[in-house]
């Protein structure tokens, strides 16, 4: 199957909801407040403005009925020297309007994105999952745009128009009566054809923002995958997605055109009948001597001045309702809760928020106990911790140890291996499932337990999917455990704040992420306040001094998007100087030397040694080598936590170990692969 070819993976609320676009755009007011008197002087001015021009016929009327009907040109000059002069207050006023909404308009904007993007910031990486990058990128920008639009525009002139309307309509009633009757006879139908239009249009307008997303991470999977793309010779394939998305963009816009079309349409014709109509009447009234020439000409041009207000409600409802929809989508990320929110919420709400919540928790725990796991105190399926060295007595990394290598079957007595009562990081029947797992499959973490001791360095060993990444994800709280729990120091992680956790925990992960910023930056932000002296030590420890020291500026050298400009290799090893910078008190390294050539590999190992002598370490390990960096080895197997010993021991003792090390056993111990979103990417 063509994997690049399908769509993009959906945010999981992408249905629009029920309610009215005013509704939705009534949640932009704590945002629009704070200029709210600009705003409002605006909308005055534009007002008095657009009721200007209702003033020039009532002028020509005069003209017309007074000097031009008594053969006085004088009067005549005067009525004209008045429209100029009205003319140019409108211009003037509407000038005022627009100098008045600019600047605060893109304060609101601005202010719009920022708390968009502190949000995105805070929320949990359970949420990232979910959503596809292009979805979050065209909220803040495409999305964002159109509610400035509205803001400045139809916000203002439906306030404006509407006022204008209501005026003239007075003025056209008050000039004749029946006349005035006659025009506003297409208001009913107009009411009700805009509301059948809202509901139609509204939905076609959410599909099309929904449709500018999954284009928008079609753009940035296709410029960040290039690599792939040409190496595998995919471009066809990406392009005919892409085109795929812009036809059912194209036809969604094309049907956002036909609603509109019959709107405006509709809009422009009843009144122009109305108008038609009350042309005839008059006439025949002018012609019968019941009205005046002056009357009907001011009354015909009070209506055909209120045309440009009654036309522009058309598409000035369409741009509103397209800022509904934005403002909904827009909405939808800041009222995702976060991690805390998520657990201040009822299991249920929590679960429906996609993030493990008590209930959650309970649930997995139960499992965890029922399947002889965390809880039920008969140790069966765990590893003995008792045993375990503590920092006085565990073994030096290639000494070996005496420790017997624990198993599945390992018992679990002693008090002191209790949770919380000696330092380091320990795990106690730690559980856990992704948020969109699938019901059937089996979480992830089923019970884990381990214990690190203080100043100990503990290689993580599985087969692949067996969920070390997932386990170690789990100590800087990129995910809470759905059972069991974890502590530092004996302090439970949930208890510390997550600037805490931060503080005391560091990670460098397979995946090298750098951003688009000095390699001097890239590594500072390993820790807080830190100094010239700690970015060389680190960069020393990570043996990337030397390559660093050629790079044009040396570590002022920007490394580009993504840090593509470094080779892997190198890109891993400012990682890892990243995850060392700030001495943390707990390092978790997932398989940080992976991409490093066997020589690079062994000088990283030397230096990073003396790092993790000083520090409490998990390291996930793939490779003898990396595995020989740790005082002792645990085996991640089935969810649990299989067996624990050195690297000889489990060689000599445990068949799944010596099988994945020496890279006879292939045998996946996790659940099955989740399943990958179309784009390739795991949603
Ligand atoms: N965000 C996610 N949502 C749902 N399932 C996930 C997610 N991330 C990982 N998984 C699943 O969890 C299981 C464990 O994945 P994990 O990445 O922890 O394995 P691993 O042992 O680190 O594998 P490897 O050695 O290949 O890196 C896999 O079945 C994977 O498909």
């Amino acid at each position: 199957m063509d994997a690049t070819a399908s769509t993009p993976a959906r945010p999981p609320s992408s249905e629009p909801p029920r309610h009215s676009a005013v509704r939705s755009l009534l949640r932009l007011w704590p945002f629009v407040r704070p200029v709210r008197a600009r705003l409002f002087t605006a909308a005055v001015v534009a007002v008095v403005a657009s009721c200007i021009s209702l003033v020039i016929p009532l002028v020509l009327k005069w003209i017309v009925d007074g000097p031009v009907a008594a053969g006085a040109p004088g009067g005549v000059w005067l009525g004209g020297g008045f429209l100029l002069a009205l003319g140019v207050a409108e211009a003037g006023l509407f000038g005022l309007r627009r100098w008045l909404v600019a600047r605060p308009l893109a304060g609101v904007e601005a202010a719009l994105r920022e708390r968009l993007y502190t949000r995105l910031q805070r929320l949990p990486v359970a949420f990232h999952d979910r959503w596809a990058s292009g979805q979050l990128l065209s909220r803040a920008t495409t999305d964002l745009q159109l509610l400035r639009m509205f803001l400045a525009f139809p916000l203002t002139f439906l306030l404006v128009n509407g006022a204008t309307i209501v005026v003239g309509c007075a003025i056209l009633l008050s000039q004749r009566f029946s006349l005035g009757l006659v025009l506003l006879a297409p208001v009913l139908p107009l009411m009700v054809l805009c509301s059948v239009f809202e509901a139609k249009y509204a939905l076609a307008a959410r599909r099309a923002l929904d449709q500018v997303g999954d284009l928008t991470t079609v753009i940035e999977e296709s410029v960040l995958g290039i690599r792939i793309v040409k190496g595998f010779g995919r471009h066809r394939s990406q392009a005919r997605m892409f085109r795929r998305l812009t036809h059912e963009l194209r036809t969604t816009e094309l049907r956002k055109a036909r609603y509109l079309a019959v709107l405006w349409a509709a809009i422009t014709v009843l009144p122009e009948l109305a108008i038609g109509a009350a042309l005839v009447l008059g006439t025949l009234q002018v012609a019968d001597g019941a009205l005046s020439a002056g009357t009907l000409v001011a009354f015909l041009s009070t209506a055909l001045a209120l045309r440009w207000p009654v036309d522009s409600i058309g598409f000035l409802l369409a741009m509103s309702y397209e800022a509904a929809m934005a403002t909904d989508r827009y909405f939808e990320v800041l009222d995702a809760p976060t991690a805390e929110e998520a657990q201040a919420l009822p299991g249920q709400a929590a679960a429906a928020a996609l993030l493990p919540g008590p209930r959650a928790a309970a649930d997995d725990a139960a499992d965890v106990v029922s399947g002889g796991g965390p809880g039920d105190g008969s140790g069966a399926g765990r590893t003995d911790a008792a045993d375990r060295p503590g920092p006085s007595d565990r073994p030096g990394a290639s000494n070996g140890s005496d420790s017997p290598a624990r198993s599945d079957s390992s018992d679990r007595s002693d008090s002191s291996d209790r949770p919380g009562v000696c330092g380091g990081l320990v795990f106690s029947g730690v559980a856990f499932r992704y948020p969109d797992a699938s019901a059937d499959a089996p979480p992830t973490l089923r019970g884990v337990d381990l214990r690190i001791a203080s100043g100990e360095t503990m290689a993580l060993v599985g087969a692949t999917g067996s969920g070390k990444t997932t386990l170690t994800a789990l100590v800087p709280r990129l995910y809470d455990p759905t059972g069991g729990r974890i502590t530092l120091d004996g302090r439970d992680l949930t208890a510390l704040s997550r600037d805490e956790v931060r503080g005391l925990v560091s990670v460098a992960f397979e995946e090298p992420t750098l951003f688009s910023a000095s390699v001097a930056e890239n590594v500072l932000m390993g820790g807080v306040d830190l100094q010239e002296a700690d970015l060389r030590r680190a960069l020393e420890v990570a043996q990337a001094d030397g390559f660093v020291a050629a790079l044009p500026q040396g570590v002022h050298t920007q490394v580009g998007e993504q840090g593509m400009s470094l080779s892997g290799g190198q890109r891993q090893r400012l990682a890892l100087a990243r995850a060392v910078a700030g001495r943390p008190r707990f390092l978790i390294l997932d398989d940080p030397l992976s991409a490093l050539d066997v020589h690079t590999e062994a000088l990283v190992e030397a230096a990073l040694r003396q790092v993790l002598a000083t520090t409490t370490a998990l390291v996930v390990a793939h490779r003898p080598s990396t595995v020989l960096l740790a005082d002792r080895v645990a085996l991640l197997s089935g969810g649990r936590i299989a067996a624990v010993g050195t690297h000889q021991q489990l060689l000599r003792d445990n068949a799944e170990y010596a099988g994945l090390m020496s890279g006879t056993d292939p045998v996946p111990a996790g659940p099955a692969p989740r399943p990958r979103d179309a784009s390739g990417g795991t949603r």
